[in-house]
């Protein structure tokens, strides 16, 4: 039974829970891995699932019809993510990076609740532009005030989306400052576009800032200015 008026707004999958939809799934679904050493994953959850609602396709699709000239591309996301195959592991600050046999669990914050539960979002970058946007639905498992998104999980996205708009522009880089106005409340269920682009290139400092706003573009729900530092090699 629903009570609240926003997640009347929620595609028909969410409600009925992760995976269960009759509708044929467009991302291939597999058991997670139990460890990394022996498998890592390679499905792409960036694509459009059954808890996607429509705003969500159309912006999808809108998104990739700018990819057709090559001067946007969309980004794959993958739940897991083995530090054998990132620079992290060779970058990391204390120069003592985390071995996956100590981590079997791990997954990518974003993509560790259960499909149409928590973070459904693709992101698609702009090389030229040095921007990244992100299309974002807020499922039911990230409610702070009533019928709203929870304060930490609008930040967990803003942070991401600039996070990969900083580590596509420079590099292995750490947020070290982000400073966020929350403007007007996301209801939940509804989805927003967040817009992050490369301001500013210091040495290792990357300024990166980003707006979130809703589908219609009339309502400006947060905005926020970062600092991601580049990772000293020298310090390993
Ligand atoms: C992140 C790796 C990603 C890997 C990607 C692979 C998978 C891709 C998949 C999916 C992508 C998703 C993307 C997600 C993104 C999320 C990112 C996060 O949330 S990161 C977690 C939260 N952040 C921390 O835990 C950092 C903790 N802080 C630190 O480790 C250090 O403070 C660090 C590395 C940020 C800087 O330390 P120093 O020792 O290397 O450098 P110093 O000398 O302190 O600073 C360099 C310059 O920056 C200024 N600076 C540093 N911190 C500052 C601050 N807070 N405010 C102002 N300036 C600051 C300093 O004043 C200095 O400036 P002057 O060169 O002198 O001009």
């Amino acid at each position: 039974m629903l009570r609240s008026g926003a997640l009347r707004l929620c595609a028909p999958g969410v409600l009925r829970g992760p995976r269960r939809s009759a509708a044929p799934p467009t991302r291939e679904s597999r058991p997670p891995p139990r460890s990394f050493a022996s498998e890592v994953i390679r499905v792409d959850l960036s694509l459009p699932n059954p808890s996607w609602s429509k705003d969500m396709r159309l912006l999808f699709d809108q998104f990739m019809k700018k990819t057709e000239d090559g001067s946007w591309k969309r980004l794959p996301s993958y739940k897991y993510v083995s530090p054998q195959r990132t620079e992290v592991k060779t970058f990391f600050p204390d120069g003592k990076p985390v071995k996956e046999d100590h981590m079997p669990q791990a997954q990518l914050f974003p993509r560790s609740l259960e499909e149409g539960l928590g973070f459904e979002y693709a992101m698609f970058h702009n090389h030229v532009e040095n921007r990244t946007v992100c299309i974002f639905q807020g499922g039911p498992y990230l409610q702070g005030a009533s019928g709203f998104l929870h304060g930490g999980a609008i930040a967990t996205m803003m942070d991401s989306t600039l996070g990969v708009c900083a580590l596509t522009a420079g590099g292995v880089a750490m947020t070290a400052n982000l400073n966020i106005n929350f403007r007007r409340p996301i209801p939940l269920c509804s989805v927003v576009v967040i817009n992050s682009q490369l301001d500013k290139v210091e040495g290792r400092k990357l300024f990166v800032s980003c707006n979130v706003q809703s589908v219609d573009g009339k309502t400006l729900h947060s905005k926020a200015t970062s600092l991601f530092v580049k990772l000293n090699p020298k310090e390993v």
